[in-house]
């Protein structure tokens, strides 16, 4: 056969298989096209030569086949040689030789049945270790960053060590201030995991601790939603503030005096006052502690914190959002009593830096608050843009979410290698007195009716607070008024939905960021306080003087439902909601988080209901709530 093959290469003036012995094998034989019509006898001779690779030269045309493939597997791989090598052996002429795996037709029955059980039972084995690890859906998705267990109990022995406020040893004005001002007068208050972690760290305790000659300046404090992180970051700031002006006034007393002295004598161009009037030109826009937040809404309520604070504690805060005319903004940052810290969102801090560069010159505490959303595309520019102008002066930076996304932590480990983090162990978890429910659109009466659906359950919440107002504590809370809130993935799905609901008699309210910003503080206080004075909803926007004034006959009188996206879902203290609708599924495990984030808030129980419909992911929801049920985080 070698000899017939050498001569097919001599007929066609080839001398690539010359040296083609019986125990070399070929990796390819490459024929001459013409070489069969020339010599007829010498293509039934490779007509019997089954396996021979017959190369043909690509035509220049030639589409390739691989082009759908991200990694295409290399042609003459070792696959493709073993396949070329037994087919050759089994089937060629050298059949039988160089053979790497045993042929079962030359076996006895006996023996081949022996080898098939074995080889069920292995194959039986594989899929055992499959089942055993099943398919997550949620690892799809793998946005959340991990915090590793024993991590977990070493934050929990440092937590435990921490009892109450006093034991920080905080200005005596800022100490006295936390209770009746940043607390409501709540009744034997204690600090929160994270308030336990983040307060010492940041009042540098930690940096004793630790004898680190390096300057801690940057901080990450991730929390679960609800868990009080504003006055995690705001007490010890305050207090930071405080000691700092100790600190100028004992320090540049004597230096001050002796300078308006000298100059006094010396120039006589000024007298005292207009002195005091060039210096408090001076202070004015130049805040010490800047607070970032992604929304107007935000930027309104830890206003609201920071001015509980302020009355007592005597410093100047300030908030700043497109919501307020240029007028209030422009009195707010440059006022001439001077300014201590300022609330604002990113694009209207950056624009004011831009056009008045000095304002930041002065700032030394820096706060990211919602540092996943401040960091993430959208206000990544603005963002970065305020650290870096707040750099040369800055001592502390402080990142705070309730989420870290692996984009995020990749970030800070990029560009904050040395981020003190402050995680508390259940980070990235939902509380397990948050229930899941879930409910199937498609069966039962819905008819694949999300409206339907999400009316229906609300009207059950209703009849069950009725039912259970004597019983349940968390129903009897406040007003006696449930709120609701619904989430919907789209912006055009709020007005649709809000006014679905009005017409099954459901007080339902539509916020998005259309909606009017005088109407927007009435409709957020309905649901972030429990106590508004009674009648108090007649001021909630439009959507709902419809309903009052509606001529529907069956209406429920004891919820009130606010229908909105993303925007509510951040942030927002929304305290005495008990229940959160997700009319859609949300997109991400943050989304998640967040949402259900509403409810369930600082220790108080919630509900969650997932309404699923036809295209919905079901397998994402089973595994959140099967997370939930057993505390996992969600990542
Ligand atoms: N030590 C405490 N004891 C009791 N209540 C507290 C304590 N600290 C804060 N709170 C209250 O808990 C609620 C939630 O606090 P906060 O808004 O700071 O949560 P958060 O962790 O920032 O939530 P999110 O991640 O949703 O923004 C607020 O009403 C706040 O007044």
């Amino acid at each position: 056969m070698s000899r017939a093959l050498q001569s097919i290469c001599i007929f066609c003036e080839t001398k690539t298989i010359s040296s083609l012995t019986p125990l070399r094998r070929p990796t390819s034989i490459v024929l001459s096209p013409s070489a069969s019509s020339i010599h007829p006898q010498w293509s039934n001779q490779t007509r019997n030569v089954s396996r021979l690779a017959v190369k043909r030269k690509p035509a220049r045309l030639d589409l390739s086949p691989d082009v759908a493939k991200s990694h295409p597997r290399k042609k003459g791989g070792a696959k493709d040689r073993r396949g070329f090598r037994e087919g050759f052996a089994n089937n060629g002429p050298w059949a039988g030789m160089n053979r790497t795996r045993v042929n079962p037709a030359s076996l006895p029955t006996a023996n081949l049945r022996a080898m098939s059980q074995a080889g069920d039972k292995a194959s039986a084995g594989k899929s055992n270790n499959k089942s055993r690890e099943p398919f997550h859906a949620l690892k799809m998705q793998r946005a959340l960053s991990h915090v590793p267990y024993a991590k977990r109990t070493a934050i929990k022995q440092a937590m435990s060590e921490v009892e109450s406020f006093a034991q920080f040893g905080l200005v005596e004005r800022v100490q006295e201030a936390i209770v009746p001002n940043g607390l409501g007068g709540m009744l034997d208050a204690k600090p929160t995991p994270i308030q336990k972690l983040a307060i010492p760290a940041l009042l540098g305790e930690r940096k004793k601790r630790t004898r680190s000659k390096e300057v801690r300046k940057q901080f990450l404090l991730a929390a679960e939603t609800g868990s009080g992180k504003t006055l995690a970051y705001m007490i010890p700031t305050i207090d930071a503030l405080k000691r700092q002006e100790v600190e100028e006034e004992e320090a540049g007393e004597a230096e001050k005096t002796a300078n308006k002295e000298e100059e006094k004598k010396t120039l006589d161009l000024y007298d005292l006052e207009e002195l005091e009037a060039q210096e408090a030109k001076l202070a004015a826009g130049r805040p010490r502690i800047i607070i970032l937040v992604p929304t107007s809404e935000l930027v309104d309520q830890v206003n609201k914190t920071a001015k509980a604070f302020a009355h007592h504690v005597k410093f100047r805060a300030r908030a700043i959002s497109t919501a307020y005319s240029a007028d209030v903004i422009r009195n707010s940052v440059f006022n001439p009593a001077g300014i201590d810290m300022l609330i604002s969102t990113p694009q209207l801090l950056t624009s004011i830096a831009q056009a008045t560069p000095g304002v930041l010159s002065k700032v030394t505490h820096l706060i990211v608050d919602e540092a996943d959303s401040l960091l993430d595309k959208s206000f990544e520019e603005h963002t970065t843009e305020i650290i870096s102008r707040t750099t040369p002066s800055l001592k502390q930076l402080i990142m705070c979410s309730a989420t870290i996304p692996r984009k995020m932590d990749n970030y800070l480990r990029d560009h904050y290698p040395d981020i003190v983090r402050l995680t508390t162990p259940n980070l990235h978890a939902i509380p397990r007195r948050v229930q899941l429910a879930v409910v199937d659109c498609d069966k039962g009466s819905f008819f694949c009716n999300k409206n339907l659906a999400c009316a229906d359950a609300i009207w059950n919440i209703g009849k069950k607070a009725s039912v259970h107002d004597s019983e349940d504590s968390s129903y009897a809370e406040g007003d006696g008024i449930k709120r609701v809130v619904v989430f919907v993935n789209e912006r055009s799905t709020v007005g649709e939905l809000a006014t679905y609901l009005q017409s099954k008699g459901i007080d339902a309210t539509a916020f998005t960021r259309d909606t009017d910003a005088r109407a927007e503080k009435d409709i957020l206080a309905e649901f972030t306080q429990a106590d508004l004075p009674q009648g108090s909803s007649s001021a909630v926007g439009g959507m709902s003087k419809a309903w009052q004034t509606s001529g529907i006959a069956r209406k429920l009188d004891n919820v009130r439902v606010l229908v909105t996206t993303d925007i509510a879902s951040r942030g927002i203290d929304t305290t005495p909601v008990r229940d959160v609708i997700l009319y859609d599924v949300p997109n991400s495990t943050i989304d998640f988080i967040h949402r259900l984030g509403r409810t369930g808030r600082m220790g108080r129980r919630g509900r969650g209901i997932v309404l699923v419909g036809k295209h919905d992911r079901r397998d994402v929801v089973s595994e959140v709530k099967h997370g939930m049920f057993r505390g996992q985080a969600l990542i």
